[in-house]
Protein backbone atom coordinates (compact mmCIF):
# COMPACT_ATOMS: atom_id res chain seq x y z
CA UNK A 1 0.00 0.00 0.00
CA UNK A 2 1.49 3.30 -1.05
CA UNK A 3 0.47 6.34 0.58
CA UNK A 4 1.22 9.56 -0.48
CA UNK A 5 0.61 13.16 1.42
CA UNK A 6 -0.79 15.87 0.05
CA UNK A 7 -0.73 19.84 0.53
CA UNK A 8 -3.60 19.54 3.29
CA UNK A 9 -2.59 17.68 6.21
CA UNK A 10 -4.11 14.47 6.81
CA UNK A 11 -5.31 14.38 3.40
CA UNK A 12 -3.55 10.80 1.65
CA UNK A 13 -3.57 9.34 -1.70
CA UNK A 14 -3.51 5.53 -0.84
CA UNK A 15 -2.82 2.98 -3.63
CA UNK A 16 -3.13 -0.14 -2.15
CA UNK A 17 -1.26 -3.56 -3.97
CA UNK A 18 -2.51 -4.89 -6.71
CA UNK A 19 -1.80 -8.06 -8.00
CA UNK A 20 -2.11 -9.22 -11.84
CA UNK A 21 -2.42 -12.70 -13.59
CA UNK A 22 -4.07 -13.83 -16.47
CA UNK A 23 -7.47 -13.53 -15.24
CA UNK A 24 -6.85 -9.67 -14.39
CA UNK A 25 -6.29 -8.56 -10.98
CA UNK A 26 -6.55 -8.78 -6.81
CA UNK A 27 -6.40 -6.27 -4.46
CA UNK A 28 -6.44 -5.71 -0.54
CA UNK A 29 -8.75 -2.41 -1.09
CA UNK A 30 -8.82 -1.96 2.46
CA UNK A 31 -7.14 -2.75 5.48
CA UNK A 32 -7.22 -2.10 9.38
CA UNK A 33 -4.26 -3.47 10.22
CA UNK A 34 -2.40 -1.59 7.11
CA UNK A 35 -3.66 1.70 7.89
CA UNK A 36 -2.55 1.25 11.61
CA UNK A 37 1.00 -0.11 10.51
CA UNK A 38 1.03 3.73 8.17
CA UNK A 39 -0.32 5.67 11.31
CA UNK A 40 -3.62 5.88 10.22
CA UNK A 41 -5.82 5.80 13.41
CA UNK A 42 -9.65 5.80 11.77
CA UNK A 43 -12.45 3.60 12.62
CA UNK A 44 -14.91 3.30 9.69
CA UNK A 45 -18.63 2.28 10.72
CA UNK A 46 -20.83 2.68 7.52
CA UNK A 47 -19.62 1.91 3.22
CA UNK A 48 -21.19 4.26 1.07
CA UNK A 49 -21.81 3.41 -3.06
CA UNK A 50 -22.78 5.63 -5.30
CA UNK A 51 -23.59 5.76 -9.45
CA UNK A 52 -24.00 8.84 -11.83
CA UNK A 53 -25.17 8.07 -14.95
CA UNK A 54 -23.78 11.48 -17.15
CA UNK A 55 -20.46 12.59 -17.57
CA UNK A 56 -20.38 16.12 -15.48
CA UNK A 57 -22.66 15.14 -12.38
CA UNK A 58 -21.26 16.83 -9.71
CA UNK A 59 -21.42 15.48 -6.22
CA UNK A 60 -20.92 17.92 -3.23
CA UNK A 61 -19.51 19.92 -1.61
CA UNK A 62 -20.73 18.25 1.57
CA UNK A 63 -19.80 16.85 5.11
CA UNK A 64 -21.27 16.40 8.61
CA UNK A 65 -20.82 18.35 11.80
CA UNK A 66 -19.48 17.23 14.89
CA UNK A 67 -20.94 15.15 16.62
CA UNK A 68 -21.25 13.27 13.64
CA UNK A 69 -18.43 14.35 11.69
CA UNK A 70 -16.99 11.76 9.03
CA UNK A 71 -13.69 11.09 7.64
CA UNK A 72 -13.84 9.57 4.31
CA UNK A 73 -11.92 6.66 2.29
CA UNK A 74 -12.65 7.32 -1.49
CA UNK A 75 -12.44 4.96 -4.41
CA UNK A 76 -13.33 4.77 -7.76
CA UNK A 77 -15.73 1.27 -8.84
CA UNK A 78 -16.17 2.04 -11.84
CA UNK A 79 -15.52 4.41 -14.59
CA UNK A 80 -13.16 7.69 -13.62
CA UNK A 81 -14.13 10.81 -11.47
CA UNK A 82 -12.01 13.71 -10.15
CA UNK A 83 -12.69 13.40 -6.31
CA UNK A 84 -11.94 17.00 -3.99
CA UNK A 85 -11.47 17.41 -0.25
CA UNK A 86 -11.45 21.59 1.17
CA UNK A 87 -10.25 22.20 4.41
CA UNK A 88 -12.81 23.63 6.69
CA UNK A 89 -10.83 24.30 9.82
CA UNK A 90 -11.12 27.26 11.23
CA UNK A 91 -7.60 28.53 11.87
CA UNK A 92 -6.14 25.76 9.56
CA UNK A 93 -2.66 27.53 7.83
CA UNK A 94 -4.73 25.85 4.82
CA UNK A 95 -8.26 26.83 5.75
CA UNK A 96 -10.35 27.26 2.35
CA UNK A 97 -7.92 25.36 -0.09
CA UNK A 98 -8.80 22.53 -2.01
CA UNK A 99 -6.79 19.19 -3.38
CA UNK A 100 -8.07 17.12 -6.41
CA UNK A 101 -7.07 14.20 -7.77
CA UNK A 102 -8.51 11.82 -10.41
CA UNK A 103 -10.00 8.54 -8.95
CA UNK A 104 -10.19 5.54 -11.34
CA UNK A 105 -11.05 1.83 -11.41
CA UNK A 106 -7.54 1.95 -13.45
CA UNK A 107 -5.67 3.92 -11.34
CA UNK A 108 -6.90 2.29 -8.30
CA UNK A 109 -6.20 5.61 -6.03
CA UNK A 110 -8.04 6.25 -3.55
CA UNK A 111 -8.29 9.62 -1.06
CA UNK A 112 -8.47 9.93 2.42
CA UNK A 113 -10.34 12.88 4.17
CA UNK A 114 -10.36 13.32 7.38
CA UNK A 115 -13.48 14.70 9.13
CA UNK A 116 -12.88 18.71 8.81
CA UNK A 117 -12.95 18.87 5.18
CA UNK A 118 -15.89 19.39 2.49
CA UNK A 119 -15.76 16.41 0.05
CA UNK A 120 -17.43 16.31 -3.69
CA UNK A 121 -16.68 14.81 -6.88
CA UNK A 122 -17.50 15.33 -10.41
CA UNK A 123 -17.68 11.99 -12.70
CA UNK A 124 -15.45 12.38 -15.70
CA UNK A 125 -17.28 9.03 -17.57
CA UNK A 126 -20.85 7.64 -17.76
CA UNK A 127 -21.93 4.94 -14.99
CA UNK A 128 -19.15 6.22 -13.00
CA UNK A 129 -19.37 4.32 -9.50
CA UNK A 130 -17.92 5.82 -6.39
CA UNK A 131 -17.32 3.57 -3.20
CA UNK A 132 -16.20 5.00 0.30
CA UNK A 133 -16.30 4.28 4.19
CA UNK A 134 -17.28 6.73 6.54
CA UNK A 135 -16.16 6.99 10.48
CA UNK A 136 -19.45 8.02 11.13
CA UNK A 137 -23.01 7.05 10.62
CA UNK A 138 -25.34 9.33 8.05
CA UNK A 139 -27.00 12.11 10.19
CA UNK A 140 -29.13 14.38 8.12
CA UNK A 141 -29.10 16.75 11.29
CA UNK A 142 -25.83 17.51 10.85
CA UNK A 143 -25.48 17.55 7.29
CA UNK A 144 -23.61 20.93 5.61
CA UNK A 145 -22.71 22.19 2.21
CA UNK A 146 -20.84 24.63 0.58
CA UNK A 147 -21.68 25.81 -3.49
CA UNK A 148 -19.58 23.24 -5.40
CA UNK A 149 -18.59 26.30 -7.71
CA UNK A 150 -18.10 29.17 -5.15
CA UNK A 151 -15.75 31.78 -6.15
CA UNK A 152 -13.91 32.29 -3.56
CA UNK A 153 -12.57 28.60 -3.28
CA UNK A 154 -11.98 28.40 -6.63
CA UNK A 155 -12.02 24.29 -7.44
CA UNK A 156 -10.46 24.19 -10.73
CA UNK A 157 -13.26 21.02 -11.77
CA UNK A 158 -12.07 19.44 -14.93
CA UNK A 159 -15.50 19.96 -16.26
CA UNK A 160 -15.10 19.72 -20.19
CA UNK A 161 -16.29 22.79 -22.69
CA UNK A 162 -19.66 21.93 -23.44
CA UNK A 163 -20.74 19.95 -20.29
CA UNK A 164 -23.14 21.45 -18.02
CA UNK A 165 -23.19 19.81 -14.58
CA UNK A 166 -25.79 17.53 -13.17
CA UNK A 167 -26.51 18.48 -9.71
CA UNK A 168 -28.63 18.04 -6.95
CA UNK A 169 -31.27 20.94 -6.03
CA UNK A 170 -29.62 20.84 -3.01
CA UNK A 171 -26.01 20.92 -4.56
CA UNK A 172 -27.22 23.68 -6.63
CA UNK A 173 -28.71 25.77 -4.10
CA UNK A 174 -25.77 25.31 -1.07
CA UNK A 175 -24.28 28.56 0.29
CA UNK A 176 -21.36 30.20 -0.71
CA UNK A 177 -18.10 30.27 1.22
CA UNK A 178 -18.28 33.78 2.25
CA UNK A 179 -19.72 33.86 5.53
CA UNK A 180 -19.14 29.87 6.18
CA UNK A 181 -19.22 29.68 10.12
CA UNK A 182 -17.26 26.21 10.08
CA UNK A 183 -18.42 23.77 13.09
CA UNK A 184 -14.59 22.83 12.63
CA UNK A 185 -11.57 24.23 14.51
CA UNK A 186 -8.01 23.20 13.40
CA UNK A 187 -6.09 21.74 16.55
CA UNK A 188 -2.94 21.97 15.34
CA UNK A 189 -2.59 18.23 13.36
CA UNK A 190 -4.70 16.36 11.11
C1 LIG B 1 -25.12 10.48 2.27
C2 LIG B 1 -26.28 9.57 2.55
C3 LIG B 1 -27.50 9.73 1.91
N1 LIG B 1 -28.54 8.90 2.20
C4 LIG B 1 -29.79 9.08 1.45
C5 LIG B 1 -30.40 10.47 1.58
C6 LIG B 1 -31.04 10.73 0.25
O1 LIG B 1 -32.39 10.26 0.28
C7 LIG B 1 -30.23 9.88 -0.74
C8 LIG B 1 -29.29 10.70 -1.59
O2 LIG B 1 -28.51 11.49 -0.71
P1 LIG B 1 -27.64 12.70 -1.27
O3 LIG B 1 -28.37 13.39 -2.37
O4 LIG B 1 -27.17 13.50 -0.10
O5 LIG B 1 -26.40 11.90 -1.93
P2 LIG B 1 -25.06 12.57 -2.44
O6 LIG B 1 -25.35 13.85 -3.15
O7 LIG B 1 -24.32 11.51 -3.16
O8 LIG B 1 -24.30 12.95 -1.10
C9 LIG B 1 -23.03 12.42 -0.76
O9 LIG B 1 -22.11 13.05 -1.62
C10 LIG B 1 -20.90 13.50 -1.09
C11 LIG B 1 -19.85 13.42 -2.17
C12 LIG B 1 -20.44 12.90 0.17
O10 LIG B 1 -19.25 12.83 0.47
C13 LIG B 1 -21.45 12.49 1.15
O11 LIG B 1 -21.26 11.14 1.56
C14 LIG B 1 -22.85 12.65 0.71
O12 LIG B 1 -23.24 13.97 1.06
O13 LIG B 1 -29.49 8.94 0.06
C15 LIG B 1 -28.45 7.88 3.12
O14 LIG B 1 -29.41 7.15 3.38
N2 LIG B 1 -27.25 7.71 3.80
C16 LIG B 1 -26.16 8.52 3.55
O15 LIG B 1 -25.09 8.32 4.16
Amino acid sequence: MQVEPTPLSGVLVITPKRFGDHRGFFSESYSAKRFAEAGIEIEFVQDNHSVSEAVGTVRGLHFQAPPHAQAKLVRCGCGRLWDVAVDIREGSPTYGQWFGTELSFENGKQLLIPAGFAHGFVTLEPGTEIVYKCSDYYAPDCEGAIRWDDPDLGIDWPLSAGIEPVLSGKDAEAPLFAGFDSPFTWEGAA
